[in-house]
């Protein structure tokens, strides 16, 4: 590899010692030829006293850290690593206690730039979900082991595309906690050892970050909504039956992972090929040619590989099978070539809007109670049903509306704290306007000239001092500076007390404002406590109901 033209050559395996000479048609080995690809990076990282040796560090700074930019911007961003098994995918992606890989690295940037952010009118609010696809079933790792394993179910929104269903998404306010989740995925996730690999993944692992930047405009009392998806995928190694010596459930588990390995491929293929890339091709049915459908993996992370985000893909090789290299090469060469459509994932929303959706929520949320009390009460089987069917697609109701009163409580936060610098600037103001009124500096005569007078003066010819001393008047008849001054300064006292007065009035009405607002937030909070009762009243009505089953 060379890191000044970011070029990677495969060297191709000696040839049999007996076909030496021979024309290619008549050796008994396979001739193979020496392959040279370009990537717009190309890493070395086997030895580590070779000076081009890429660290872990080398790799997040020039892909991690552009990536968590455009995060910021709000764009979705995808990187996948993809290789043959024993490559060194979960080790760049996950990195080692020690040496920690792109994940960790992100996820660390990602609440340093929160953190130090300088901006009292931005909130954040940070989510993860964690999911392996194993055996092309779809297993959640942020929820304990279970046997026999629950899988989720893959739905497809029209805004949203396919995603799945009932998947764990927790908050999470720092990279501590953040950290503590992925320690537990990466525990429940399916490893096994083979030939290849000790601690072989087994699955495809889609680790996900929903940053939500929510900026509130104290002037209009708008919010602007920045959404990005961060989908960090770490896949099962790519391999062969025969290299790999798996049999049985290793063999059945080798075929589906090299089932969606296989429909991936097909998929870029499809992606990189020039009659897609057309405008015209993007609004036709051609579009169905790319066959995402044809595995889970591909069909989960159809948006991040053809539709709306910045992809990258990290092709690992590794000195072993020259065949399986050059075929890991290659999908990396094509799928450079595929482009994708990101765009910035904003949304405006006024205050008034976002009440009315809470409204709109809160009153969706009472009918479905009153529905499910009545088909309690009367204690029939098939209204039960009906309303346990409802109640499952009024949840998500519940869940996106609680978010939606999280979103409106961190919108507060923002205007409590940009009143609060306001408050603060204004506090720090008033002090020092007060102090220079009460000791006012004395205005000093021009010290540059007084100095220069005195040099003069010291100059003077004493003579002349003499003549000087007849046309200048006596001290005793020279105005009173003091006096003068005194006056000038009890008219300026006064316009200072008007000032000050002034902004003591502008700072108890920004106090009074604040107060206000803190009154209306402590009621939505009230209000927000309301619906919580009702969820837990929900919930017991829901177990009620199951027990009745
Ligand atoms: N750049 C590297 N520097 C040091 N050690 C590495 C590097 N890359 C991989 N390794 C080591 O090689 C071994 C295999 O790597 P890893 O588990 O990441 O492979 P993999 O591609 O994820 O394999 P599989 O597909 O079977 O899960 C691990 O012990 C890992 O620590």
């Amino acid at each position: 590899m060379d890191p000044r033209t970011q070029t990677t050559k495969l060297l191709a395996p000696k040839p049999n010692p007996a076909d030496a000479g021979k024309p290619k048609s008549q050796a008994r080995g396979k001739i193979l030829e020496d392959k040279s690809f370009t990537f717009d990076n190309s890493f070395w990282s086997h030895d580590e006293t070779d000076e081009h040796y890429a660290h872990q560090e080398d790799v997040y700074n020039s892909l991690g850290e552009e990536f968590l930019d455009h995060n910021f911007e709000g764009y979705h961003t995808c990187i996948f690593a993809y290789g043959q098994t024993g490559s060194g995918k979960s080790y760049t992606m996950m990195g080692t206690p020690e040496q920690p890989g792109l994940i960790p690295r992100t996820c660390e940037d990602l609440f340093e730039r929160i953190e130090n952010s300088q901006c009292p009118d931005i909130s954040y609010n940070v989510r993860v979900s964690y999911f392996e696809v194993y055996n092309e079933h779809v297993r959640d790792l942020l929820v304990p082991r279970t046997d026999p394993p629950y899988y989720l179910k893959i739905r497809e929104s029209p805004t949203d595309g396919p995603y799945v269903k009932d998947l764990t998404e927790v908050p999470v306010r720092s990279f501590t906690e953040l950290m503590k989740y992925m320690r537990k995925g990466d525990t429940s996730r399916t490893t096994a050892s083979t030939k290849m690999n000790d601690t072989s993944s087994r699955s495809h692992a889609v680790f996900t970050i929903t940053l939500k930047q929510i900026h509130h405009d104290i002037n209009t009392d708008e919010t602007t909504e920045r959404t990005a998806r961060i989908r960090l995928v770490d896949l099962a190694g790519s391999e062969r039956a025969k290299s790999t010596e798996a049999t049985g459930q290793r063999l059945r588990e080798g075929s589906n992972i090299n089932k969606s390995l296989t429909t991936l491929g097909r998929v870029i293929a499809a992606l990189a090929d020039p009659k897609q890339q057309r405008p015209s091709a993007r609004k036709s049915k051609s579009k169905d040619v790319v066959p995402y459908r044809d595995s889970i993996l591909t069909w989960l992370l159809k948006d991040s590989l053809g539709g709306n985000s910045k992809t990258a893909m990290i092709a690992c090789i590794s000195p072993s099978d020259y065949e399986e290299t050059l075929s890991t090469l290659r999908y990396a060469d094509q799928a450079k070539h595929i482009r994708t459509r990101a765009i910035v994932n904003q949304d405006h929303v006024s205050a008034a809007e976002r009440d009315a959706q809470i409204e709109q929520m809160a009153d969706t949320i009472r009918t479905l109670q009153l529905n499910l009390s009545q088909a309690t009460a009367n204690n029939n089987k098939r209204e039960s049903e009906t309303s346990n069917e409802k109640l499952e697609e009024y949840q998500q109701k519940v869940d996106k509306m609680q978010r939606l009163m999280e979103e409106t409580k961190m919108v507060a936060d923002c205007k409590i704290r940009q009143l609060q610098t306001e408050n603060e600037a204004l506090r720090i103001h008033l002090k020092l306007a007060l102090e220079s009124l009460k000791n006012p500096i004395p205005i000093v005569a021009d010290k540059r000239n007084s100095l220069g007078s005195v040099q003069e003066k010291e100059e003077q010819d004493p003579a002349e001092e003499n003549e000087r001393d007849v046309t200048t008047p006596s001290p005793e008849l020279q105005p009173e500076p003091d006096l003068v001054w005194e006056e000038d300064n009890a008219i300026e006292l006064d316009a200072g007390h008007v000032e000050a007065q002034e902004m003591q009035a502008s700072m108890e009405d920004i106090l009074n404002d604040l107060t206000l607002f803190k009154k209306k937030l402590a009621a939505d909070h009230e209000r927000f406590g309301i619906i919580k009762q009702h969820e837990s009243r929900r919930h017991r009505v829901l177990r009620e109901v199951r027990i009745n089953h």
